[in-house]
């Protein structure tokens, strides 16, 4: 499998874009006109500046309103081409994509353009070059690759073949089993590309809204099944139009395009029996069974305010590590580690963001082949510091560098509590059953691309795309689960949303709140109240709502609003939620019940939750900010 992409898909200057192409392990780049026109090189520096980057240069695009015209226009688009002919020598590329024409003047006809084909292709032998026709979803004439494939054969020439791109076949909703008639060595390049799921004009969404596969909503594995089945052996590039990306990390784009590939693939290959792509074999994706436990880095300071936090929660200090400075709280289940490690990767982690959760660790059915799948989709390995006679956990970088260890109850790693910390069982606790979900806060540009770490590595889901209107400016935020894994991504721009404080107050996006389980949550809160829990208080205007809207007993409501906790439902159950006060630092914890299959984490509470926040966070009187 050859993989490459656009240059169109990240943002810099050419020689920006090819070091991170190339770093990122591509083996080629279509070359798009502008990015030659806008650059400064001549056509044969371009070529050997991608050769040195050990890159080649797969496809020269896009040709644009070639075929169905009439005379003059026909022999100046004969005319033009070739001129684009001898540049394409220069480059050192073989491959050119001609897009179905928007042209005014174009008349269409099928044999018509076949014959133009025909004509292209004469010409094109003569200089070496191949041309292949892709129909544009919003072409005058040829919107759909099933006509473009019609007018390719008609033309029936060996230098013109077919150019599919996921994008204009899904976003057209065309059956993506129509490839599986078109030979394979008919189709000389395919394009790539997802897209969420939005309502718009195809032009505006096309050139705008593209993603990563895996990043939208398109059945881009489909369509890509039914590729490999033609027999397709060429590149599979990235063709990504996307205003983010343009203006985003071009190393970070490049990286996750490479990793979405590489998803991609190992995705067909089992679902497509035929497809024997040439990629490593490595574990297909499990799902999590639970977070096992989460560790706050912190300084001895600190960590005394964290730990009667804790202790308000109905955590029991539980053992102390063998030989750090780290001790284990635990309540029903959830273990939360403290760490004032004053060296190795907590440390660290404190002092880049201070007070943070700096570990996950997650259960999953084998930590070895998780850990092996992370690698072979990119994930960054956590070098480890470990002492004789403790356990080598696997560990890769998460969010901000974060740390997720893998652990298993099958290998040896089930023995963490006995080898590591010699941890005695909680007793009492204020009735937290376990890790509902945790919520990252990082800048909205970086959500597809953590949303993609999730889905790729795990087997997870996400779920759509909602708004949180801050009283300061919006914020996105989208669940990603697996399997008892839940996390909510939180994606903020404006600087004043009490995500986007967090993320300058913490230096980074990072665990901004921990969501803990309760088979009862008003049990759970009048004993959080007999432990001198802070909880956010929630106001009178909300209960009134919250009645109406869902036509609750005024007696339940009564009680929810004595104990501050907020409710919603849906279609499979209900949900309720009570916070703490923030921290200093914007952190928070939850406590939630979930009844029935209640899906959602209370999206529509969180407008209120939030401006409740920002006044407990802000003494009365003071300046908003
Ligand atoms: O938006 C366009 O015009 C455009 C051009 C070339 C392509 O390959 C494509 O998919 C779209
Ligand atoms: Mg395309």
């Amino acid at each position: 499998m050859k993989t490459s992409i656009a240059t169109v898909s990240l943002s810099g200057s050419l020689t920006t874009k090819l070091a991170a192409i190339a770093e990122a392990g591509f083996d080629g780049i279509e070359i798009f006109e502008q990015d030659f026109l806008a650059s400064d090189f001549t056509p044969a520096e371009v070529g050997r500046m991608v050769r040195d980057h050990g890159l080649e240069i797969t496809l020269f695009q896009p040709f644009r309103d070639f075929e169905g015209l009439p005379e003059p226009h026909r022999s100046r688009a004969l005319a033009r081409v070739e001129r684009k002919f001898e540049l394409m020598t220069q480059l050192g590329t073989d491959l050119m994509l001609v897009c179905s024409t928007t042209h005014p003047a174009a008349i269409g006809g099928i044999d018509r353009m076949a014959q133009d084909f025909r004509d292209l292709g004469d010409l094109a032998a003569r200089h070496g070059i191949r041309v292949g026709f892709e129909a544009l979803c919003w072409g005058r004439f040829v919107n759909d690759h099933r006509d473009a494939w019609e007018v390719v054969r008609r033309a029936d020439h060996p230098n013109v073949g077919l150019i599919l791109d996921s994008f204009h076949t899904l976003a057209r909703r065309i059956d993506p089993s129509s490839i599986r008639a078109i030979p394979g060595d008919r189709i000389f390049f395919v394009q790539l590309a997802d897209a969420p799921a939005i309502d718009m004009d195809l032009l505006y969404w096309s050139r705008h809204y593209r993603n990563m596969p895996g990043e939208g909503d398109l059945d881009v594995a489909g369509f890509m099944q039914a590729v490999v089945a033609t027999g397709y052996a060429g590149s599979l590039s990235l063709e990504i139009f996307n205003d983010q990306f343009r203006s985003g990390l071009p190393r970070m784009v490049a990286q996750d395009g490479h990793r979405s590939l590489i998803a991609l693939m190992d995705q067909v290959r089992r679902a497509e029996p035929t497809a024997a792509p040439d990629l490593p074999r490595f574990p297909p994706p499990a799902p999590v069974e639970r977070i096992e436990y989460i560790e706050f880095a912190t300084s001895a300071a600190e960590a005394p305010a964290l730990e009667s936090l804790l202790a308000s929660l109905g955590f029991e200090a539980g053992g102390r590590h063998v030989s750090k400075p780290v001790t284990l709280w635990r309540q029903g289940g959830v273990n939360v580690l403290v760490n004032s490690d004053l060296s190795g990767f907590a440390h660290s982690s404190y002092v880049t963001h201070g007070t943070t959760v700096s570990e996950i660790a997650l259960m999953v059915p084998d930590a070895r082949a998780a850990f092996q799948r992370a690698r072979a989709l990119l994930a960054r390995p956590l070098v480890q510091d470990t002492q004789p006679g403790q356990l080598a956990i696997p560990a890769i970088r998460g969010v901000s560098g974060n740390v997720i260890r893998l652990l298993d109850g099958t290998s040896d790693l089930a023995g963490i509590w006995q080898v590591d910390f010699r941890a005695d069982p909680a007793r009492h606790g204020a009735g937290i059953t376990g890790i509902d979900h945790i919520g990252q806060t990082m800048a909205y540009d970086e959500m597809l691309s953590w949303s993609l770490f999730y889905t790729s590595i795990f087997d997870a889901e996400k779920a759509p795309m909602v708004d949180v209107v801050d009283p300061d400016g919006l914020v996105r935020s989208r669940a990603v689960r697996s399997g008892g894994l839940r996390v909510t991504l939180n994606g903020a721009d404006a600087r004043h949303t009490l995500a986007g404080r967090f993320i300058e107050d913490s230096f980074g996006a990072s665990v901004q709140h921990v969501a803990f389980a309760s088979d009862d949550i008003f049990a759970t809160a009048t004993a959080l109240a007999e432990r001198g829990f802070a909880t956010l208080k929630i106001g009178a205007n909300y209960y009134d709502d919250v009645q109406a809207r869902f036509g609750l007993d005024p007696g339940m409501v009564a009680r929810m609003q004595a104990a501050s906790i907020m409710y919603d439902e849906d279609a499979g159950g209900q949900f309720f939620q009570l916070y703490s006060e923030p921290r200093a630092d914007g952190f928070f914890f939850e406590i939630v019940q979930r009844q029935g299959n209640y899906a959602g984490y209370g999206a529509p509470n969180a407008p209120f939750r939030i401006a409740a926040q920002k006044r407990a966070a802000r003494p009365a009187g003071m300046p908003r900010h």
